[in-house]
């Protein structure tokens, strides 16, 4: 059975799921905790135990297309992904005329972007802690053939606030299952963090969102993006010749083990860099005396280019679909 076939033999379980009664009998809709362009996510509550969830609202209808097969998507690989401690759960999904509303698991400690940008409260010590888990997640999708595609500290969630919160990955909205009989060639994702075999047009594998976790490592080390330049266009190239330099005063207090693993994901050729199991091993995140390790001292820097700070709430980046 091919990716394809799989996926469509999901979506028609999933339909026979989606619940048409009326959401608001079941779930009290309270703040606003995330938007996006055609996604609100709000906090609920269940009336019956008062258990926290998030409420994804995804509208069905966008730029006056019909959009519910590629939201379908998104459940699926939700579902495909079943349950894991790294990955956001859902728990049930309703339609109303004009949305889609998942409900998911709540990690009331927000956005990784939050803590390690704005914030900019990680010592490597928590950067370590939180990327060995962010892998444990990848590993369990990629085992599965199931590929993210939009991993940026807006899509990583944590259970509680800083320091003690574990990873949650949410947003699957580009997640797509590969390594199966058709190649799959999106052009999609967040520009800071798009893979180079994407600008190039090259069949997406599992190792494609091991670029993404080199990207996030240097983002959480250094609260810059190692690859942003002044637009889009300028980004991109950085990217594609793979500018990639550690600057003395972003990476003082960094030690050579955390920007030798960001070196060997941060690969051209994607069969050449390490996979989420490999980097479990890698010397950076194997070792347990981290004790050594001091504070993250930020230092605020010019921009040459590729090291501009990353995107802070105002301008944070959203994911864009290049084809579409
Ligand atoms: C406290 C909180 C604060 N900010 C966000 N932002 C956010 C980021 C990405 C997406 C993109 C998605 N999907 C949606 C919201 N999510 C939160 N908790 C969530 C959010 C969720 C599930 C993912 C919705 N559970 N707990």
């Amino acid at each position: 059975m091919n990716g394809l076939m799989h996926t469509e033999n999901i979506a028609k379980k999933m339909k026979s799921k989606i619940k048409t009664e009326q959401f608001s009998d079941f779930y009290t809709i309270e703040e606003e905790i995330g938007r996006g362009k055609f996604a609100v996510v709000k906090l609920c509550s269940h009336r019956d135990t008062g258990y926290k969830f998030a409420a994804k609202f995804l509208k069905k209808r966008r730029r006056g297309k019909d959009c519910r097969e590629v939201i379908l998507q998104e459940i699926v690989m939700l579902e495909m992904a079943l349950v894991h401690p790294r990955l956001i759960d859902l728990v049930e999904v309703y339609e109303t005329r004009h949305e889609i509303v998942l409900i998911t698991e709540y990690a009331a400690g927000g956005e990784l972007f939050h803590q390690c940008v704005v914030e900019e409260s990680f010592r490597e010590r928590d950067v370590i802690r939180l990327m060995r888990q962010i892998l444990e997640g990848l590993i369990f999708l990629h085992d599965r053939n199931i590929v993210h595609l939009d991993l940026k500290p807006q899509n990583i969630l944590l259970t509680k606030e800083h320091p003690e919160g574990d990873i949650k990955l949410c947003d699957f909205g580009f997640a797509r299952l590969v390594n199966m009989d058709e190649d799959i060639r999106d052009i999609i994702g967040t520009p800071d963090y798009v893979a180079p075999e994407i600008l190039s047009y090259e069949p997406i594998k599992t190792s494609t969102d091991m670029w993404g976790v080199g990207v996030l490592a240097y983002v959480m080390l250094t609260a810059h993006s190692p690859y942003a330049g002044d637009n889009n266009q300028e980004t991109f190239c950085n990217i594609s010749q793979n500018a990639l330099e550690f600057p003395e005063e972003l990476f003082d207090n960094i030690s050579e083990n955390a920007q030798d693993f960001i070196k060997k994901v941060l690969v051209l050729d994607q069969d050449e860099r390490m996979t989420a199991r490999d980097s479990l091993s890698h010397p950076w995140l194997r070792n347990e005396d981290m004790i050594h390790v001091t504070n993250i001292v930020h230092t605020p820097i010019g921009s040459p280019i590729g090291h501009r700070r990353a995107h802070s709430p105002p301008t944070k980046e959203t994911s864009i679909c290049l084809t579409k």
